[in-house]
């Protein structure tokens, strides 16, 4: 019996990490499924497909391998991800697809496409609407999402300054590899065969404190049972948007006690503005063992909105993060303070919402160290009376649109001239 809807399984892992070779394994156990693959590569020439054609029954001429090359599905490909995956339901029976995605993608966007679509598809929905009676999107069904982590590699590209091209994106490997892991419903560790125990454990333990909600199961040359990647009905888009370690730890900070490898994070708090070049001097030099770093803060000087912090290996990002709500008329205001009570009971008289909230995750950092160097990097007493907006200022400025919306690129440490 066919299903109503396709299950999909998406793979995503920094090049090299062993998708294909996790997929070829796949293809070469014997499953009660027609598995239908669909490989996202960057190059014009889909080596990946080549590769799983060459070493699976699948061929390349075969309507069960479909290749999306020169570009990445997660940003300039969404669309013609919807039109293969449209086509694909046209032509023919199966009961699971599996996408394999490029290097550099990202996994939120491309679940975003499948569960919700992307309304830049040069897709006719009519077309396959009329055909089937169902929108593309209701036809499949995220099912699992999986990371593919190379375990030799981990730390080098947790430490790695570069960065890669992503259509017109510049994308570091650090921060590709921490949003890989944030966003995922199984983990597989892969290349275990390369490192030794004590260091497998090391990295198990940072990843748990990133992504508590993944599975995570150890490989070696992808050899995975397909029952934990296939079927598994993990995938929930709520609970994977909200899964990241840090999130975890802004909803219900727990006292993490010292981990085997000294793995744990702390949420630092402040109802005082940061100063502007203390705060940029701190992120001067943070510290190479914090790995991960999010939340967002109250700089002086800037009353508006609300600056965006965003910390993963080498790379240091700085976004808007939405304006206050101090800024609102007080009827404004008090519909959120309805809607969320808990607002109105930590609302301070003179400043409302102002605070800043940032969660540290790293190995061996001594928390009481650490929260000393951000507490000295906000106002003194003396400063809090002095005038905010003559004090030297290097982060970005992001404009505030009329309809609530930010406006604004992110900015890296680099270009806002905070780092090196
Ligand atoms: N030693 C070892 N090598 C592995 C393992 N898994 C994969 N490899 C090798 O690592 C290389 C990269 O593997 P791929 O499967 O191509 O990785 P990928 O993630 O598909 O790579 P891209 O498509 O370039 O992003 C290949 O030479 C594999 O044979 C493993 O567990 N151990």
């Amino acid at each position: 019996m066919r299903r109503e809807t396709i299950p999909v399984t998406v793979l995503s892992g920094n090049l090299g990490a062993g998708k294909t070779t996790v997929l070829n394994n796949l293809l070469n156990t014997r499953t009660d499924l027609d598995i239908a693959v669909l490989v996202n590569d960057m190059g014009e020439v889909n080596v990946d497909a080549e590769r799983v054609a060459e070493h699976s029954d699948i061929s390349e001429n075969d309507e069960d391998l479909i290749e999306l090359s020169d570009g990445c599905i997660c940003c300039e490909l969404r669309g013609d991800l919807l039109d293969a995956l449209a086509k694909l339901a046209q032509a023919r029976e199966f009961d699971y697809l599996v996408i394999e995605s490029t290097g550099v993608a990202e996994p939120l966007p491309v679940a975003q496409t499948l569960t919700m679509g992307f309304d830049q598809s040069d897709l006719d929905p009519t077309d396959f609407y009329e055909e089937t009676g169902i929108e593309v999107m209701d036809y499949y069904e995220l099912d699992t999402t999986v990371t593919v982590v190379d375990a030799h590699q981990f730390w080098t590209t947790f430490d790695s300054k570069e960065s890669l091209m992503d259509g017109d994106t510049e994308k570091d490997l650090g921060s590709l590899l921490v949003e890989q892991i944030e966003f995922c419903d199984v983990l597989l560790l892969n290349k275990c065969d390369l490192v030794d125990e004590e260091t497998l454990d090391e990295i198990e333990e940072m990843i748990e404190v990133l992504q508590p909600r993944a599975k995570i199961i150890r490989t070696e040359h992808g050899a995975v049972d397909p029952e934990a990647i296939l079927d598994t009905n993990r995938f929930d888009f709520e609970e994977a948007s909200q899964s990241a370690g840090w999130m975890q730890e802004l909803k219900e900070p727990h006292a993490s006690a010292e981990e085997e490898h000294g793995v744990t994070s702390f949420v630092f708090e402040s109802r005082r503005p940061f100063h502007p070049e203390r705060f940029a001097e701190l992120l001067d030099e943070f510290p190479a063992n914090v790995v991960r770093s999010k939340g967002h803060f109250w700089l002086a000087g800037r009353e508006e909105i609300a600056l965006g912090l965003d910390v993963a290996g080498q790379s240091i990002r700085l976004t808007p993060a939405g304006m206050w709500l101090a800024t609102l008329p007080e009827e404004e205001q008090s519909q959120y303070f309805k809607a969320y009570p808990d607002l109105e009971e930590n609302w301070h008289p003179k400043y409302g919402d102002r605070a800043s909230q940032l969660v540290i995750i790293g190995t061996d950092i001594d928390h009481d160290i650490r929260h000393a160097d951000l507490e000295t990097a906000t106002l003194t007493d003396e400063e809090m009376n002095a005038n905010w907006d003559a004090f030297e200022d290097r982060f970005p400025r992001f404009e505030v649109k009329a309809d609530d919306e930010q406006a604004g690129d992110t900015e890296t440490a680099e270009e806002m001239g905070l780092a090196d």
